[in-house]
């Protein structure tokens, strides 16, 4: 007897309570605790200490029924009135132009608004992946100093919608989430020109008219503007794109590089500087329109690794208020059709290097290369047609071999991703190369390379700036040198140094171990120039890396 009467008393205690009679019908009852199961726990709960009160269930049943009918009613009108009664603009993720929203509704509302109850937050090296995602930039980041990265907690836009006024206009904000994500947001992914869906931005606003939301999008560009003066933004490919965000282009933020501390021929940089500034002008952009031409221009920067080319590209896109876009076609992993959409999601002024042109087997296609070795060539630059500003004549050393890796970029592909018609116009192209004679003549004919520039060794006054700038500096705010001793310092150490014998990266790379001490850096000169002068930039580099040697091993005697 006793087993039945248990099982009689279970039956009592978790007896069915949704199929209670009254006025709701069962199945609405049955789908209603389905949606919620905490009902379910609701109604159990009050049968079991009031099993006699059908009406108390009735009641919180009936309820939560009515909430299941008007929750898709108030969802459908909800949805009509956005669609009928606002204007809005959805924006892929991936462009600059829903970036600047993100960090403007980051530091504008999620920062500043004491309701806000969700964000995403991220730190250390997830927020160097979400600087990634959102355009390398921190809401925080503001008066162009960049935080590190390692140690910051950053709110960004949660997934999904954020309400807020500008003025007293109000905006819905909406983010869609991952292309795998189930909470996509009525199905507003974008699907970009590839067929690839992208996350994307979505912005709503009252009336029938886009004229609200454009001058929002500018306010939130200017809003960048203002606030990340002092940095660069610098954009990298890395051959792949990002399957969860669906990006092209990896980025870093890196404190803005004045031209001032890139030390070249004061000539040729005068001439790139005014040159690359006139072509971002109105009346070169009517002068480029008016006579047809595409609206373009090309630099090669040819010269031995580390005399700063890609440094100066990088200081020169900071002059331009632009950001640099870093193509390298040596990784192997960048083929023809991906090289073309890198060059299809550029905005429309902005910087693009690719770097080391030459190493990449590119130029190959029309045969080798003159079997002259490479340090015994004179430059090509003085072609005729192409403005030079380089010193003729000029040697390079000769080069280790560089090995060649896998070519997946033919010359053809990359003659279309930088001029084909559907390229963009407005960006500002730089090849650099180590080996500018090995170049196929197709890639630097004028119209695609419209000025030849050579980074050369270190002459007698570069050499003087630079150790103004890396010994004097620090010298002279210790308070312990005058800027007329640090003057003679710099000359006698430029005496010291032969000229055209040695880069830039490397005679950074001496002056960087001497600390802002001149005493130092004059004392070791001699020996380092001893030493260094028949290496090769690398070896010399790598040579003055100070090597900290491993632990001693204790010897135990047994
Ligand atoms: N002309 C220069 N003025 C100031 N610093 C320089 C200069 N050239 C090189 N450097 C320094 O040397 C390092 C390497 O420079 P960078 O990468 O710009 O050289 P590069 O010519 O682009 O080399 P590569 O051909 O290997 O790409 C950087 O730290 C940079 O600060």
């Amino acid at each position: 007897m006793a087993p039945a009467q248990g099982k009689q008393r279970q039956v009592e205690l978790y007896r069915e309570p949704v199929t209670t009679p009254g006025l709701v019908p069962s199945h609405l009852k049955r789908a209603t605790a389905d949606a919620h199961p905490l009902i379910e726990v609701i109604q159990r709960f009050l049968a079991h200490v009031q099993p006699g009160s059908g009406a108390n269930i009735e009641k919180v049943v009936a309820l939560l029924a009515l909430y299941k009918v008007i929750a898709p009613v108030w969802r459908y009108a909800k949805d009509l009135f956005l669609r009928s009664l606002t204007s809005r603009i959805s924006i892929p993720e991936y462009d600059p132009v829903a970036q600047d929203i993100i960090q403007w509704v980051s530091a504008e509302v999620i920062n500043k608004s004491p309701l806000s109850t969700s964000a995403t937050v991220m730190t250390g090296d997830i927020a160097r992946f979400g600087a990634e995602m959102y355009g390398g930039y921190f809401p925080g980041e503001l008066r162009g100093q960049p935080k590190r990265q390692s140690d910051e907690v950053n709110c960004l836009p949660p997934v999904g919608k954020k309400f807020f006024w500008v003025g007293f206009r109000p905006f819905l904000f909406a983010r869609t989430g991952t292309a795998s994500s189930s909470k996509n947001h009525g199905g507003r992914m974008l699907i970009d020109y590839q067929g690839t869906p992208q996350n994307s931005v979505v912005l709503f606003t009252p009336g029938w008219s886009l004229h609200p939301l454009m001058d929002f999008v500018k306010h939130c560009h200017e809003y960048k503007l203002v606030n990340r003066a002092g940095t660069t933004t610098i954009y990298f490919s890395s051959g792949k794109m990002d399957a969860y965000s669906g990006h092209l282009w990896s980025t870093v933020v890196k404190a803005r590089r004045k031209l001032d501390t890139i030390d070249m021929d004061d000539a040729s940089k005068t001439e790139l500087v005014s040159d690359a500034e006139y072509y971002y002008s109105e009346e070169s952009k009517k002068f480029f329109a008016d006579c047809g031409i595409p609206y373009r221009r090309g630099y090669l920067f040819y010269g031995p690794p580390g005399t700063g080319k890609t440094s100066f590209s990088a200081a020169l896109a900071g002059h331009l208020s632009c950001d640099l876009y870093l193509i390298n076609l040596a990784t192997g992993d960048v083929s023809d059709g991906y090289l073309h959409r890198l060059f299809l999601a550029l905005p429309r002024k902005c910087i693009v290097v690719i770097e080391d042109i030459d190493s990449c087997g590119i130029g190959r296609e029309q045969g080798p290369p003159s079997s002259e070795p490479t340090h015994l060539r004179k430059s090509s630059a003085t072609a005729p047609g192409i403005p030079t500003n380089m010193p003729n004549g000029m040697v390079f050393p000769s080069q280790p071999p560089v090995p060649q890796k896998r070519n997946m970029v033919t010359l053809s592909g990359l003659l279309n991703a930088i001029d084909g018609n559907a390229s963009a116009e407005g960006r500002l192209l730089i090849m650099t190369s180590n080996n500018p004679d090995i170049l196929d003549e197709a890639l630097t004919r004028p119209g695609r390379i419209d000025m030849k520039v050579c980074f050369g060794k270190m002459m007698p006054k570069a050499i003087r700036d630079i150790f103004k700038r890396l010994i004097g500096r620090a010298a002279i705010a210790s308070k312990k040198y005058t800027e007329y001793q640090i003057e003679e310092y710099a000359s006698e150490f430029s005496a010291k140094v032969p000229p055209g014998t040695f880069t830039p990266a490397q005679v950074q790379n001496f002056l960087q171990n001497c600390r802002g001490d001149p005493i130092k850096a004059m004392q070791g000169v001699e020996a380092w120039v001893d030493k260094t002068r028949d290496q090769s930039p690398e070896e010399a580099v790598k040579d003055s890396t100070p090597l900290i040697p491993p632990p001693a091993v204790a010897q135990v005697s047994s």
